[in-house]
């Protein structure tokens, strides 16, 4: 369905990606993945004919020449430009239009689109005047007004609240099962882990792509997870564990051998009167394999 061979492209002396092949199959939510300059927006631009590769090979739903396959295609960009003048339903009118659907057509797939996004009650609304997560549903009702086969979101839910982040989702899923095949980029792992499989992204290139699970069976260290009295625990354990990471109240310590660490990390904290509120092994996250990932090509 995607195919993209050594692909480069460089803006001025910035090298924004650096030769990536990959391949996505119809079916797929595959999500890329990584922190902010990484490149996930200019391979979306690529993919999506915006952008021309300086160099490599790019296939989207069979065609090497995306103009020709650009009916087929749904793109909401990571700043969606809606007219906040104008109401939902016209905002949706002016992108139907602009596929040259005639009015009959566009009164037929606004009313599907907005009633999936559940806009519909909203539809006189000006757009100025939606929320944040109203805003991103109607990015993806306009993206969806043509009956895209493949669609790509850039960055949809960046700064929208959890609930709307879940309902987003929701629709997402509900649009794969119906067939719709989905590239969607996102700084959050836990969207990472709704995806049928992820390329992290950092720096340009692709350092990894596989299913959540496999990329969490890859994981070569095991993770323990302390809660402590004190905030600050790098000075007591840097020296003792591979690693350890902040995620909001809790750490994760890397380490090799969880038993003996467990053992090392109480008497440590006991030694220096820091109160252990928890601590005990778990799975890694998605989080943990990408800080892992990260920190080796750096
Ligand atoms: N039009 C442009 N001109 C110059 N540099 C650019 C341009 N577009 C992207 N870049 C640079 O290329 C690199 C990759 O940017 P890109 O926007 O693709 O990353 P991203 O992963 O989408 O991050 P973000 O979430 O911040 O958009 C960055 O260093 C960025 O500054």
């Amino acid at each position: 369905m995607i195919s993209l061979e050594n692909v480069a492209k460089r803006f001025g002396a910035t090298v924004a990606v650096n030769n990536i092949s990959l391949r996505v199959n119809q079916g797929e939510i595959f999500g890329l993945v990584g922190p902010d300059g990484a490149g996930k927006t200019t391979i979306i631009r690529m993919l999506t004919g915006v952008l021309r590769p300086d160099s490599g090979a790019i296939t989207v739903l069979g065609s090497g020449n995306i103009e020709t396959v650009k009916g087929d295609i749904g793109y909401v960009p990571q700043k969606f430009s809606l007219y906040g003048d104008l109401t939902v339903y016209e905002n949706i009118r002016i992108i139907g239009a602009l596929y040259g659907r005639t009015d009959k057509e566009i009164e037929t797939l606004a009313t599907e689109v907005l009633a999936f996004t559940k806009l519909l009650p909203f539809k006189d609304r000006l757009a100025d005047n939606l929320s944040g997560g109203m805003k991103q549903k109607l990015a993806l009702a306009a993206g969806l007004i043509h009956r895209p086969k493949l669609f790509f979101l850039d960055e949809p839910t960046t700064g929208v609240d959890p609930v709307s982040r879940r309902e987003f989702w929701h629709m997402l899923y509900r649009l794969n099962k119906e067939g719709m095949t989905i590239f969607v980029s996102t700084p959050y792992m836990d969207e990472a882990e709704l995806c049928t499989r992820v390329a992290f992204v950092h720096n340009g290139r692709i350092v990894s792509c596989a299913s959540p699970a496999e990329l969490r069976a890859q994981y070569p260290y095991k993770i323990l997870e302390l809660r402590a009295s004190r905030k600050n625990l790098r000075p007591y354990l840097a020296d003792m564990v591979r690693d350890i990471n902040a995620f909001g109240d809790k750490f994760h310590l890397v380490v090799d051998h969880p038993l003996q660490a467990v053992l090392a990390v109480r008497e440590r904290l006991n030694a220096s009167g820091i109160e252990i509120l928890s601590l005990k092994e778990i799975p890694p996250t998605l989080e943990d394999v990408f800080v892992e990932l990260a920190g080796e090509v750096n």
